[in-house]
């Protein structure tokens, strides 16, 4: 479904990404693993068309994605959520979720807005509170919805568990399962290993701008170096 090949990115001079190769399936939960800094975010942003590369392509579908606008991406079905729960503070969290339905209209949008509050019971009893005033873990649940709403095909998460109490990071990475369940493929980008590996089919792992490793969950935790390198085991 998504595909990116030969990936160059960065910043003026500095290079960040030197040739990514990376592929995600309908309905698959990647992760996206490597410690700060070493340009998952930056990855994100190419394929949400905020950064445009230097050189190499991303295509969904067979469709080439590079040079398309934001927006234009969301409408072909990607969603990115940010990392840092970048959520309107002045706005209620029900104006928030409809912010992100932009492209929906009418009946769709309700069946939408039912949908995220079936998944995430403590948005719908807040529909009418401040954004601001939730607590760190309900907005970066109100992120997700949000994300939810324009009915992707690939959600992209910026690491979603960052600055989460353990119990909450358990409750969203059940919610990551429960939203790749009703069919959303998910990129996980995480620094959080071992629970992504829990969720995850498949994962890559990003160091220095380059891809260094790659292979299912299983193979991956196998790993003697990825053991060592990232849990410390
Ligand atoms: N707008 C920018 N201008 C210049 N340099 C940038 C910009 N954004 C990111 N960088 C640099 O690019 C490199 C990769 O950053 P990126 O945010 O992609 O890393 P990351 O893997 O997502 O890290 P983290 O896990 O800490 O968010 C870093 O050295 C960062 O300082």
């Amino acid at each position: 479904m998504l595909e990116i090949t030969g990936i160059h990115a960065g910043y003026g001079q500095m290079a960040v990404l030197r040739g990514i190769d990376m592929r995600i399936g309908p309905g698959e939960i990647v992760a996206l693993l490597g410690s700060n800094g070493v340009g998952k975010t930056t990855l994100n942003n190419v394929i949400s068309g905020f950064i445009v590369p230097s050189a190499g392509e991303v295509r969904f579908d067979g469709e080439r994605l590079t040079g398309r606008r934001p927006r234009e991406i969301v409408a072909m079905g990607i969603a990115q959520v940010p990392e840092g729960r970048k959520v309107f503070p002045n706005l209620t969290v029900a104006e928030n979720l409809e912010l992100g339905a932009f492209r929906r209209a009418g009946a769709r949008k309700r069946q939408n807005f039912d949908r995220i509050c079936a998944i995430f019971p403590r948005l719908s009893e807040r529909l009418e509170q401040l954004a601001g005033t939730l607590s760190g873990g309900e907005q970066q649940m109100l992120a997700i919805g949000r994300g939810l709403m324009s009915e992707p095909r690939l959600l992209i998460l910026d690491e979603p568990s960052l600055g989460l109490s353990p119990l909450l990071v358990e409750e969203m990475f059940a919610l990551v399962t429960r939203i790749n369940a009703e069919g959303v493929a998910v990129l996980l980008v995480e620094q959080n290993v071992m629970q992504s590996l829990g969720v995850a089919g498949r994962a890559y792992v990003l160091e220095q701008g380059q891809l260094v490793m790659q292979g299912t969950a299983a193979e991956m935790l196998a790993d003697p170096k990825l053991r060592q390198a990232y849990l410390g085991l």
